[in-house]
C-alpha cells in the first residue's frame, strides 16, 4: 500500500510498502515517466507531452496538455490548460474528499443510502493493483491501476466484502477509465457508482451539453430528501443544457456519448461511457459556492461536474460476479468552421 503524506512546504515524503515497488518499476517501465509530486500523487507522462495525476487517495485523476512546457513556467501557467478541474484550495486531509479531479463514488451515490454522502471509496487510500487481470495490458498508453478492498471499519459500515479496481489510461487527447468491482462475500449485494468528472471550462455561462436533450431527470434540487426526489421524473425540454444557475441533476439512460461544449475554447468534451447509463450534472453556482469551505467563491464559473454515474438502477452482484464500467473523455477543438459544433457531428461524428 502506498501510504500519501500531505504537503508541507517543500517536503516530499512517501513510504511505500515492498510488494509496491515491483508494480512501481513496471509501470515506470510502461510508462515515459513516473515519479510522486509533493501531494503524493502518481505522475504518469507520455510521449505526448500530457500527463495524468493519479492520486493514491479517492484515486481521483485528471490530465493536462502541454504538460511538460508548462511545468516549467509553474503551477499557474500549468492549470490554465488543464482538462480536469481541481480546486486551487481543495483540502488534502482525510477524510475529506479532494474536490477536483474524477473522485469514484461508491458503494453510494448522494444520499442514496445510510452512508456518508457519496460512499466511502473517495475518501480512502487506494493501493497500487498488482494484478490487475484479466485485463490486457494498455498499449501505446501511460496507466496506472488502483485497487480498494473492504477493510474492517468500512464493513461495520457496510458489511459486503468487495475489490474495487480502476484502471486509468491516458492516450493522446484521451483519457481512459475501467472501474470494476467484484464481491468477494458470501451473499448478494448492489451499490451506486458515479465517476464524477470535474471538467475545466472557461466560463460556465459559455458552456453547453449536447446529449440530454429530451431525457427524463431527477432533480435534486427540487427535495432535500434525495431519496424521496427519486421518485419524481421531470422531462428535459430544453435542446441543450446550458447554464444561469445552480443545477444538480441525474439523466436517466442517456446515450454513451455526451459532448460538452465550451464555446470560449473553442473545445468540446466528448465523454463516452458504457455500463453506467445515468449522467449527473452539477454545477453549485455562487450561493452554494461559497457554501462550500473547499471551494472558491469563484471558482463554479470554471467548473462543471459531468458524471458517468448508475443512480436509477442499483447494480447487483451475486458472490463472485464482477461489474464493469468503462469511461472516455476525449477533447477535440470545436469551431464553426469545422462544423463541429454541429451536435451531430459533436455526437456522432467522432468515434
Ligand atoms: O460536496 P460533495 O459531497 O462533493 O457533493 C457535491 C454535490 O454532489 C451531488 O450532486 C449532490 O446532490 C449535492 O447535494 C452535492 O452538493
Amino acid at each position: 500500500m502506498v501510504k500519501v503524506h500531505e504537503e508541507k512546504a517543500g517536503e516530499k515524503k512517501r513510504e511505500s510498502e515492498p510488494n509496491c515497488e515491483q508494480h512501481r518499476r513496471e509501470v515506470q517501465a510502461r510508462n515515459d515517466a513516473v515519479e510522486y509530486s509533493s501531494r503524493g500523487q502518481w505522475v504518469s507522462q507520455n510521449h505526448t507531452h500530457r500527463a495524468m495525476w493519479v492520486f493514491c487517495r479517492g484515486a481521483p485523476v485528471w490530465r493536462a496538455g502541454h504538460f511538460l512546457e508548462k511545468r516549467k513556467k509553474g503551477r499557474t501557467a500549468f492549470r490554465e490548460q488543464q482538462d480536469g478541474f481541481i480546486v486551487p484550495q481543495a483540502i488534502w486531509k482525510p477524510p475529506k474528499a479532494i474536490r477536483g479531479g474524477i473522485p469514484v463514488c461508491f458503494p453510494q451515490f448522494g444520499n442514496l443510502g445510510s452512508l456518508e454522502q457519496h460512499g466511502f471509496a473517495r475518501n480512502r487510500f487506494w493501493s497500487l493493483d498488482n494484478d490487475p487481470s484479466p485485463l490486457p495490458p494498455a498499449n501505446n498508453q501511460s496507466s496506472v491501476d488502483l485497487i480498494l478492498k473492504s477493510t474492517e471499519e468500512d464493513l461495520k459500515t457496510w458489511p459486503r466484502r468487495f475489490e474495487l479496481r480502476l484502471r486509468v489510461s491516458l492516450s493522446a487527447g484521451k483519457l481512459t477509465l475501467i472501474p470494476r468491482v467484484r464481491n468477494t462475500d458470501s451473499r448478494q449485494f448492489s451499490f451506486t457508482f458515479a465517476l464524477r468528472n470535474y471538467l475545466s471550462v472557461s466560463d460556465i455561462s459559455e458552456v453547453r451539453i449536447e446529449g440530454l436533450e429530451t431525457l427524463d431527470y431527477f432533480d435534486n434540487l427540487m427535495q432535500s430528501n434525495q431519496i424521496k426526489m427519486r421518485k419524481e421524473r421531470f422531462t428535459e425540454q430544453a435542446d441543450a443544457i446550458t447554464f444561469d444557475g445552480e443545477i444538480d441533476r441525474v439523466y436517466l439512460s442517456t446515450p454513451t456519448k455526451i459532448a460538452i461544449i465550451d464555446h470560449e475554447k473553442k473545445r468540446t468534451f466528448v465523454l463516452r461511457k458504457v455500463g453506467m447509463p445515468d449522467a449527473v450534472v452539477w454545477n453549485p453556482w455562487d450561493k452554494k459556492a461559497k457554501a462550500l469551505s473547499d471551494l472558491g467563491d469563484e471558482d463554479y464559473k470554471t467548473m462543471l461536474c459531468v458524471d458517468s454515474a448508475s443512480v436509477e438502477n442499483t447494480i447487483a452482484l451475486k458472490p463472485y460476479e464482477e461489474w464493469k464500467g468503462h469511461q472516455e473523455i476525449s477533447t477535440v477543438s470545436s469551431s464553426y468552421c469545422s462544423g463541429q459544433l454541429d451536435p451531430s457531428m459533436v455526437l456522432y461524428g467522432f468515434r
